[in-house]
């Protein structure tokens, strides 16, 4: 995820001095740092100033091991943007005190810049550094504030792991292509075709409620139809989901502290 926020950095970051702390980099963190001129290193040493701004993109159980490398970085004008699933504004603060925190959540489509991220500023943060995590954010794509920091855990649930339920759901539709008699690779040709041209026309239509777009495929006494009869059931697609998020949403809260 880093690494795909990275790759937006590289191209908005315009003139700013940007320091990358990877201890063991990807090929394609090396790449991305030279070709942009950032600095790339293990840790930050008691030599460097306090940055402006610090991207904090370790998984949270990590956040103790990597917090002594990035703390000579943390001072008290430093913005700590944190993407870090489940950790609280109060968590990162007794480890890394800086002077203003957003807490964001973006999700893997940031990868190609059509990612969507909520994020949550700190009361301390002025207008200038939310600004900041807004250009930083929406290299991925599209920002949503929101005002209550426990909202963030709400989004993680539904838009930072929501597009692996996305492709889940397109893997369960080729296995039932295949149950259905398809071959196994055309299936999923279909599947992914179906997935992809549906987000996409949710994405390009003037029609925003998804609701209708569901209509629009859904002839009377037709075949979607007695799908749909299936999908929507009191036991079908809607309860199922809710628990799904409502496990994420928990899981964040347990990764808290
Ligand atoms: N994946 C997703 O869809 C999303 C993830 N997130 C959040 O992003 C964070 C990262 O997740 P994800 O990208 O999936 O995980 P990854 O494991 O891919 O990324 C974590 C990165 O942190 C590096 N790292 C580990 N220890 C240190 C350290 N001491 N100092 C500096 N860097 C270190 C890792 O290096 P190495 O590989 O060498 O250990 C790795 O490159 C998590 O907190 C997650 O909650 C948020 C939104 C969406
Ligand atoms: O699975 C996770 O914990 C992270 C946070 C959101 C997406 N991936």
């Amino acid at each position: 995820m880093g690494s795909a926020l990275l790759a937006g950095l590289a191209a908005g970051a315009g003139g700013a001095k940007v320091l990358v702390l990877e201890p063991s980099p990807s090929p394609d963190a090396e790449r991305i740092c030279r070709e942009n001129g950032f600095e790339l290193r293990a840790s930050a040493s008691t030599q460097d100033a306090p940055a402006d701004v610090l991207l904090l993109a370790v998984k949270p159980q990590a956040l103790d091991a990597a917090a002594p490398a990035i703390a000579p970085l943390v001072g008290s004008k430093t913005l700590l943007v944190s993407i870090l699933a489940g950790k609280r504004i109060a968590d990162l603060a007794v480890r890394l005190p800086a002077g203003a925190f957003v807490r964001a959540m973006p999700n893997t489509p940031a990868s190609i810049g059509r990612g969507v991220s909520g994020a949550y500023a700190s009361e301390q943060t002025s207008a200038e550094q939310r600004a900041i995590a807004q250009t930083l954010l929406s290299a991925g794509g599209a920002v949503e504030w929101v005002d209550d920091e426990k909202l963030i855990d709400a989004v993680t649930a539904v838009s930072g792991s929501g597009p692996a339920y996305v492709f889940y759901l397109a893997e369960c539709l080729a296995a039932a292509g295949v149950a259905a008699g398809l071959p196994e690779e055309l299936s999923m040709r279909l599947a992914r075709a179906t997935v992809s041209g549906a987000g996409e026309l949710m994405r390009r239509s003037e029609q925003t409620a998804p609701a209708v777009l569901r209509e629009n495929v859904t002839s009377p006494g037709g075949t979607t139809a007695a799908a749909l009869g299936v999908l929507m059931a009191d036991d079908g697609m809607r309860p199922l989901l809710q628990r799904a998020v409502e496990a994420a949403r928990r899981r964040a809260g347990e990764l808290s502290g």
